[in-house]
Protein backbone atom coordinates (compact mmCIF):
# COMPACT_ATOMS: atom_id res chain seq x y z
CA UNK A 1 0.00 0.00 0.00
CA UNK A 2 0.89 3.30 -0.67
CA UNK A 3 0.59 6.14 1.74
CA UNK A 4 1.31 10.16 1.51
CA UNK A 5 1.44 10.98 5.38
CA UNK A 6 1.20 14.29 6.53
CA UNK A 7 2.44 15.38 9.82
CA UNK A 8 1.62 19.33 11.22
CA UNK A 9 3.62 19.79 14.24
CA UNK A 10 3.92 23.36 15.36
CA UNK A 11 7.16 23.91 14.23
CA UNK A 12 6.76 22.17 10.87
CA UNK A 13 4.98 19.94 8.64
CA UNK A 14 6.02 16.74 7.11
CA UNK A 15 5.26 14.60 4.23
CA UNK A 16 6.23 11.84 3.14
CA UNK A 17 5.08 8.88 0.96
CA UNK A 18 5.78 5.40 2.58
CA UNK A 19 5.47 2.02 0.56
CA UNK A 20 4.52 -1.16 2.23
CA UNK A 21 6.28 0.48 5.07
CA UNK A 22 9.25 1.62 3.69
CA UNK A 23 9.84 5.67 3.12
CA UNK A 24 10.16 6.10 -0.98
CA UNK A 25 10.76 9.97 -0.11
CA UNK A 26 10.23 12.70 2.90
CA UNK A 27 10.31 16.52 2.98
CA UNK A 28 9.86 19.12 5.84
CA UNK A 29 8.36 22.35 5.69
CA UNK A 30 10.46 24.14 8.62
CA UNK A 31 8.97 27.12 10.17
CA UNK A 32 5.46 26.34 8.57
CA UNK A 33 2.67 28.86 9.04
CA UNK A 34 0.08 26.34 8.90
CA UNK A 35 -1.19 27.12 4.94
CA UNK A 36 -1.80 23.99 3.10
CA UNK A 37 1.12 22.94 0.88
CA UNK A 38 0.95 22.60 -2.63
CA UNK A 39 0.63 20.17 -4.85
CA UNK A 40 -0.97 17.46 -2.95
CA UNK A 41 -3.44 16.59 -6.19
CA UNK A 42 -0.99 14.95 -7.82
CA UNK A 43 -0.76 12.10 -5.78
CA UNK A 44 -3.65 11.02 -6.97
CA UNK A 45 -2.28 7.79 -9.07
CA UNK A 46 0.30 7.84 -6.76
CA UNK A 47 -1.11 6.57 -3.37
CA UNK A 48 -3.78 4.28 -2.20
CA UNK A 49 -4.21 6.39 1.25
CA UNK A 50 -3.29 10.16 3.04
CA UNK A 51 -2.69 9.90 6.55
CA UNK A 52 -2.91 12.67 8.55
CA UNK A 53 -1.30 13.15 12.20
CA UNK A 54 -4.50 14.62 14.25
CA UNK A 55 -2.81 15.58 17.84
CA UNK A 56 -6.06 15.26 19.95
CA UNK A 57 -8.59 12.23 19.14
CA UNK A 58 -10.56 12.33 22.38
CA UNK A 59 -11.26 9.34 23.69
CA UNK A 60 -10.41 7.52 20.82
CA UNK A 61 -8.14 4.47 20.79
CA UNK A 62 -7.92 3.86 16.93
CA UNK A 63 -7.47 5.56 14.06
CA UNK A 64 -10.21 6.86 11.97
CA UNK A 65 -11.33 7.18 8.13
CA UNK A 66 -12.51 10.94 8.17
CA UNK A 67 -15.39 12.36 7.36
CA UNK A 68 -17.24 15.72 7.17
CA UNK A 69 -18.70 14.12 10.27
CA UNK A 70 -15.54 13.27 11.90
CA UNK A 71 -14.21 16.36 11.46
CA UNK A 72 -17.17 18.11 13.20
CA UNK A 73 -16.35 16.28 16.03
CA UNK A 74 -12.50 16.61 16.18
CA UNK A 75 -13.31 20.70 15.89
CA UNK A 76 -14.77 20.33 19.46
CA UNK A 77 -11.49 19.80 20.76
CA UNK A 78 -9.66 23.10 19.45
CA UNK A 79 -9.43 24.26 22.80
CA UNK A 80 -7.64 21.23 23.87
CA UNK A 81 -4.77 21.73 21.68
CA UNK A 82 -5.06 25.25 20.40
CA UNK A 83 -1.82 25.27 18.63
CA UNK A 84 -2.15 21.87 17.04
CA UNK A 85 -5.65 20.45 16.15
CA UNK A 86 -6.60 23.66 13.58
CA UNK A 87 -3.41 22.60 11.74
CA UNK A 88 -4.23 19.30 11.95
CA UNK A 89 -7.87 19.57 10.40
CA UNK A 90 -7.26 22.42 7.81
CA UNK A 91 -4.63 20.01 6.25
CA UNK A 92 -7.44 16.35 6.47
CA UNK A 93 -9.87 19.32 5.05
CA UNK A 94 -7.25 20.08 1.97
CA UNK A 95 -6.31 16.70 1.72
CA UNK A 96 -10.00 15.46 1.46
CA UNK A 97 -10.59 17.81 -1.21
CA UNK A 98 -7.02 17.87 -3.67
CA UNK A 99 -7.71 13.79 -2.98
CA UNK A 100 -11.52 13.43 -3.46
CA UNK A 101 -11.58 9.55 -4.66
CA UNK A 102 -8.60 8.79 -1.87
CA UNK A 103 -9.48 7.39 1.80
CA UNK A 104 -7.75 9.98 4.28
CA UNK A 105 -7.33 8.74 7.42
CA UNK A 106 -6.46 10.53 10.95
CA UNK A 107 -4.40 9.00 12.98
CA UNK A 108 -3.99 10.44 17.10
CA UNK A 109 -1.49 11.62 19.24
CA UNK A 110 -3.72 10.51 21.82
CA UNK A 111 -4.71 7.41 21.24
CA UNK A 112 -1.33 5.63 22.42
CA UNK A 113 -2.63 7.10 25.49
CA UNK A 114 -6.50 5.96 25.79
CA UNK A 115 -5.58 3.60 28.18
CA UNK A 116 -3.72 5.55 31.16
CA UNK A 117 -4.98 4.31 34.21
CA UNK A 118 -6.91 6.48 36.27
CA UNK A 119 -4.19 7.18 38.69
CA UNK A 120 -2.75 8.60 35.75
CA UNK A 121 -5.10 10.25 33.78
CA UNK A 122 -6.70 11.44 36.47
CA UNK A 123 -6.52 15.70 37.75
CA UNK A 124 -7.34 16.12 41.70
CA UNK A 125 -10.21 18.77 40.58
CA UNK A 126 -13.97 18.26 41.55
CA UNK A 127 -15.90 15.60 40.16
CA UNK A 128 -18.12 18.29 38.52
CA UNK A 129 -15.56 19.34 36.23
CA UNK A 130 -14.01 15.92 34.91
CA UNK A 131 -17.70 14.78 34.40
CA UNK A 132 -19.37 17.67 32.74
CA UNK A 133 -15.69 19.10 30.77
CA UNK A 134 -13.98 15.70 30.39
CA UNK A 135 -10.47 17.51 32.51
CA UNK A 136 -8.31 14.21 31.78
CA UNK A 137 -5.21 14.04 31.13
CA UNK A 138 -4.80 12.58 27.63
CA UNK A 139 -1.31 12.66 26.64
CA UNK A 140 0.36 13.70 23.06
CA UNK A 141 3.31 12.10 20.94
CA UNK A 142 2.00 8.84 20.45
CA UNK A 143 2.76 8.05 17.25
CA UNK A 144 6.32 9.01 18.04
CA UNK A 145 6.53 6.81 21.26
CA UNK A 146 4.64 3.99 19.08
CA UNK A 147 7.35 4.00 16.99
CA UNK A 148 10.08 4.52 19.07
CA UNK A 149 9.04 1.71 21.82
CA UNK A 150 8.86 -1.02 19.10
CA UNK A 151 12.19 0.28 17.20
CA UNK A 152 13.89 0.13 21.20
CA UNK A 153 12.35 -3.28 21.76
CA UNK A 154 13.72 -4.61 17.95
CA UNK A 155 17.61 -3.14 19.29
CA UNK A 156 17.17 -4.40 22.39
CA UNK A 157 16.23 -7.98 21.19
CA UNK A 158 13.02 -8.44 23.45
CA UNK A 159 9.64 -8.61 23.35
CA UNK A 160 7.81 -5.10 23.53
CA UNK A 161 5.50 -6.87 26.44
CA UNK A 162 8.46 -7.14 28.78
CA UNK A 163 10.08 -3.67 28.23
CA UNK A 164 9.45 -1.17 31.07
CA UNK A 165 10.78 2.11 29.04
CA UNK A 166 10.96 6.08 29.83
CA UNK A 167 10.73 7.70 26.28
CA UNK A 168 11.55 11.43 25.66
CA UNK A 169 10.11 13.09 22.86
CA UNK A 170 12.02 16.00 21.97
CA UNK A 171 11.32 18.36 19.39
CA UNK A 172 9.29 21.80 19.36
CA UNK A 173 7.08 20.40 21.78
CA UNK A 174 8.87 17.71 24.92
CA UNK A 175 7.15 14.84 26.74
CA UNK A 176 8.03 12.32 28.68
CA UNK A 177 6.12 8.84 29.05
CA UNK A 178 6.58 6.09 30.57
CA UNK A 179 5.73 2.65 28.96
CA UNK A 180 5.00 -0.68 30.30
CA UNK A 181 4.47 -4.10 28.01
CA UNK A 182 4.05 -1.53 24.98
CA UNK A 183 1.16 1.10 26.99
CA UNK A 184 1.51 4.35 28.11
CA UNK A 185 1.35 3.81 31.69
CA UNK A 186 1.71 7.85 32.78
CA UNK A 187 2.88 10.73 30.48
CA UNK A 188 3.68 14.59 31.58
CA UNK A 189 1.34 16.14 28.58
CA UNK A 190 -1.92 16.71 29.57
CA UNK A 191 -5.58 17.78 28.65
CA UNK A 192 -3.48 20.18 26.28
CA UNK A 193 0.39 19.85 24.95
CA UNK A 194 1.10 22.58 27.37
CA UNK A 195 1.51 20.65 30.11
CA UNK A 196 5.06 18.75 31.47
CA UNK A 197 8.68 19.88 30.62
CA UNK A 198 9.41 23.27 29.05
CA UNK A 199 9.21 23.43 24.97
CA UNK A 200 10.75 25.71 22.91
CA UNK A 201 7.68 28.52 23.19
CA UNK A 202 5.62 26.49 25.62
CA UNK A 203 5.97 26.73 29.42
CA UNK A 204 5.51 23.41 30.72
CA UNK A 205 3.42 23.01 33.73
CA UNK A 206 3.37 25.92 35.84
CA UNK A 207 2.08 26.69 39.15
CA UNK A 208 -2.20 26.24 38.28
CA UNK A 209 -2.26 29.98 40.45
CA UNK A 210 -0.40 31.83 37.62
CA UNK A 211 -2.44 32.91 35.42
CA UNK A 212 -5.03 33.55 38.01
CA UNK A 213 -2.98 35.85 39.55
CA UNK A 214 -1.99 37.34 36.02
CA UNK A 215 -5.81 37.95 34.76
CA UNK A 216 -6.83 39.31 38.53
CA UNK A 217 -3.99 41.01 39.49
CA UNK A 218 -2.20 42.36 36.52
CA UNK A 219 -4.88 42.65 34.31
CA UNK A 220 -4.17 40.49 32.27
CA UNK A 221 -6.92 38.85 29.68
CA UNK A 222 -7.25 34.88 29.19
CA UNK A 223 -6.59 35.20 25.91
CA UNK A 224 -3.26 37.13 26.45
CA UNK A 225 -1.77 34.61 29.01
CA UNK A 226 -2.93 31.93 26.62
CA UNK A 227 -0.91 33.55 24.08
CA UNK A 228 2.25 34.43 26.27
CA UNK A 229 2.17 30.36 27.63
CA UNK A 230 2.00 28.51 24.63
CA UNK A 231 4.01 30.80 22.39
CA UNK A 232 6.46 33.04 24.52
CA UNK A 233 7.51 30.89 27.24
CA UNK A 234 9.74 27.96 27.50
CA UNK A 235 13.28 28.34 26.18
CA UNK A 236 12.01 31.46 23.62
CA UNK A 237 10.47 33.49 27.16
CA UNK A 238 13.52 31.96 29.25
CA UNK A 239 16.33 32.96 27.03
CA UNK A 240 14.76 35.33 24.47
CA UNK A 241 15.52 33.91 21.25
CA UNK A 242 13.18 32.23 18.86
CA UNK A 243 13.19 29.03 21.12
CA UNK A 244 14.87 26.43 18.55
CA UNK A 245 17.43 25.16 20.52
CA UNK A 246 20.30 25.96 17.94
CA UNK A 247 19.66 29.59 18.80
CA UNK A 248 19.32 28.53 22.31
CA UNK A 249 22.81 26.86 22.38
CA UNK A 250 24.35 29.65 19.97
CA UNK A 251 23.81 32.01 22.49
CA UNK A 252 24.77 29.95 25.79
CA UNK A 253 28.33 29.23 23.68
CA UNK A 254 28.73 33.17 23.50
CA UNK A 255 28.30 33.29 27.12
CA UNK A 256 24.68 34.53 27.04
CA UNK A 257 23.24 34.36 31.04
CA UNK A 258 19.84 34.13 29.93
CA UNK A 259 20.71 31.36 27.70
CA UNK A 260 22.58 29.49 29.93
CA UNK A 261 19.94 29.50 32.51
CA UNK A 262 17.51 28.03 29.82
CA UNK A 263 19.33 25.34 29.03
CA UNK A 264 19.57 24.75 32.86
CA UNK A 265 15.71 24.91 33.40
CA UNK A 266 14.80 22.46 30.50
CA UNK A 267 17.66 19.96 31.42
CA UNK A 268 16.22 20.25 34.99
CA UNK A 269 12.58 19.65 34.81
CA UNK A 270 13.61 17.13 32.05
CA UNK A 271 14.92 15.50 34.58
CA UNK A 272 12.13 15.59 37.06
CA UNK A 273 9.51 14.09 34.20
CA UNK A 274 12.43 11.04 33.87
CA UNK A 275 12.37 11.00 37.43
CA UNK A 276 8.79 10.84 37.84
CA UNK A 277 8.29 8.19 34.96
CA UNK A 278 10.59 6.14 36.61
CA UNK A 279 8.38 5.88 39.52
CA UNK A 280 5.24 4.78 37.12
CA UNK A 281 7.23 1.60 36.14
CA UNK A 282 7.65 -1.72 37.35
CA UNK A 283 11.22 -1.73 36.56
CA UNK A 284 13.37 0.30 33.71
CA UNK A 285 14.77 -1.36 30.70
CA UNK A 286 15.98 1.72 28.87
CA UNK A 287 15.28 5.54 28.35
CA UNK A 288 14.41 6.16 24.98
CA UNK A 289 15.15 10.06 23.38
CA UNK A 290 13.46 10.83 20.26
CA UNK A 291 12.43 13.89 18.46
CA UNK A 292 14.10 16.51 16.31
CA UNK A 293 16.59 17.78 19.54
CA UNK A 294 17.00 14.22 20.14
CA UNK A 295 18.58 13.13 16.77
CA UNK A 296 20.56 16.81 16.31
CA UNK A 297 22.21 17.43 19.40
CA UNK A 298 24.11 14.40 20.92
CA UNK A 299 26.18 16.89 23.15
CA UNK A 300 22.77 18.07 24.70
CA UNK A 301 21.99 14.94 25.00
CA UNK A 302 25.35 13.64 26.93
CA UNK A 303 24.54 16.90 29.36
CA UNK A 304 21.59 15.46 30.30
CA UNK A 305 22.13 11.81 31.30
CA UNK A 306 25.80 12.93 32.96
CA UNK A 307 23.37 15.22 35.69
CA UNK A 308 20.73 13.23 35.73
CA UNK A 309 21.69 10.58 38.43
CA UNK A 310 19.49 7.82 38.27
CA UNK A 311 22.05 4.94 37.34
CA UNK A 312 22.20 7.01 33.87
CA UNK A 313 25.30 7.63 32.10
CA UNK A 314 26.74 8.14 28.66
CA UNK A 315 29.60 6.83 27.08
CA UNK A 316 32.57 9.42 27.55
CA UNK A 317 34.16 8.58 24.04
CA UNK A 318 31.04 9.23 21.44
CA UNK A 319 30.11 5.80 20.21
CA UNK A 320 30.47 5.27 16.79
CA UNK A 321 26.49 5.50 16.03
CA UNK A 322 25.06 8.32 17.73
CA UNK A 323 25.80 11.81 16.33
CA UNK A 324 23.44 14.73 14.25
CA UNK A 325 21.22 12.28 12.55
CA UNK A 326 22.11 8.71 14.26
CA UNK A 327 20.68 7.24 16.46
CA UNK A 328 21.75 3.67 18.76
CA UNK A 329 22.86 3.36 22.31
CA UNK A 330 24.56 5.95 23.65
CA UNK A 331 25.20 4.80 27.46
CA UNK A 332 28.39 2.72 27.95
CA UNK A 333 28.42 -1.03 27.88
CA UNK A 334 27.26 -2.62 30.47
CA UNK A 335 25.45 0.69 31.75
CA UNK A 336 22.81 -0.47 34.68
CA UNK A 337 20.27 1.00 32.19
CA UNK A 338 20.77 1.60 27.88
CA UNK A 339 20.06 5.53 27.41
CA UNK A 340 19.27 5.38 23.40
CA UNK A 341 18.58 8.08 20.46
CA UNK A 342 15.92 7.24 17.97
CA UNK A 343 14.99 9.07 15.16
CA UNK A 344 11.25 9.55 15.61
CA UNK A 345 9.74 8.17 12.85
CA UNK A 346 6.03 9.63 12.74
CA UNK A 347 5.48 8.59 9.11
CA UNK A 348 5.67 5.17 9.26
CA UNK A 349 3.81 5.14 12.23
CA UNK A 350 1.28 6.71 10.00
CA UNK A 351 1.59 4.66 7.22
CA UNK A 352 1.42 1.29 9.70
CA UNK A 353 -1.81 2.58 11.36
CA UNK A 354 -3.77 3.69 7.75
CA UNK A 355 -2.67 0.20 6.76
CA UNK A 356 -4.10 -1.42 9.67
CA UNK A 357 -7.00 0.29 9.23
CA UNK A 358 -8.00 -0.26 5.70
CA UNK A 359 -6.03 -3.31 5.04
CA UNK A 360 -5.82 -5.40 8.08
CA UNK A 361 -4.66 -8.47 6.16
CA UNK A 362 -2.23 -6.55 3.83
CA UNK A 363 1.50 -8.38 3.49
CA UNK A 364 3.05 -5.57 5.05
CA UNK A 365 1.18 -5.62 8.16
CA UNK A 366 1.27 -9.14 8.60
CA UNK A 367 5.37 -9.03 8.78
CA UNK A 368 4.90 -5.64 11.10
CA UNK A 369 2.77 -8.18 13.55
CA UNK A 370 5.30 -10.29 13.38
CA UNK A 371 8.18 -8.25 13.81
CA UNK A 372 6.97 -6.22 16.64
CA UNK A 373 5.82 -9.78 18.28
CA UNK A 374 1.89 -8.14 18.87
N1 LIG B 1 19.96 20.17 13.05
C1 LIG B 1 18.67 20.28 13.36
N2 LIG B 1 17.70 20.21 12.41
C2 LIG B 1 16.40 20.32 12.74
N3 LIG B 1 15.94 20.52 14.00
C3 LIG B 1 16.84 20.61 14.97
C4 LIG B 1 18.23 20.48 14.69
N4 LIG B 1 18.86 20.60 15.86
C5 LIG B 1 17.94 20.80 16.81
N5 LIG B 1 16.72 20.80 16.29
C6 LIG B 1 15.50 21.01 17.07
O1 LIG B 1 14.48 20.09 16.75
C7 LIG B 1 13.22 20.76 16.77
C8 LIG B 1 12.35 20.12 15.75
O2 LIG B 1 12.11 18.80 16.16
P1 LIG B 1 10.86 18.03 15.59
O3 LIG B 1 10.78 16.73 16.30
O4 LIG B 1 10.96 18.02 14.12
O5 LIG B 1 9.75 19.04 16.12
P2 LIG B 1 8.24 19.29 15.71
O6 LIG B 1 7.71 17.99 15.17
O7 LIG B 1 7.63 19.65 17.02
O8 LIG B 1 8.21 20.39 14.71
C9 LIG B 1 13.51 22.21 16.43
O9 LIG B 1 12.66 23.05 17.20
C10 LIG B 1 14.94 22.39 16.86
O10 LIG B 1 15.01 23.04 18.11
C1 LIG C 1 1.90 17.57 20.64
C2 LIG C 1 3.08 18.39 20.25
O1 LIG C 1 3.56 19.15 21.04
O2 LIG C 1 3.55 18.18 19.01
P1 LIG C 1 4.83 18.87 18.34
O3 LIG C 1 6.01 18.52 19.18
O4 LIG C 1 4.91 18.26 16.98
O5 LIG C 1 4.59 20.33 18.33
MG1 LIG D 1 6.71 16.59 15.92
Amino acid sequence: MRVLTLNPGSSSLKLALVRDGAAESASTLQKWDGSAPRGLAEFADAVDAVAVRIVHGGNRAEPVLLTERVLGELEELVPYAALHQPRSLAIARHAMAALPDVPVVGCFDTAFHADLPARASTYAVPAAWRREHGIRRYGFHGLSVAYATAWTARLLGRPVAQLGLVCCHLGAGVSVTAVEGGRSVDTSMGLTPLDGVPMATRSGAIDPAIPLYLVRRAGMSPADVELALQQESGLAGLSGTSGDIRDVLAARALGDPDARLAVEVYLHRLRREIAAAVVSLSHVDAVVLTGGVAEHQPDLMAELVAGAGLGLSHASARPAAPGDGAEGVISPQGAPVPVVVVVSREDLELASQTERLLDPTSKAERARQVTKGR
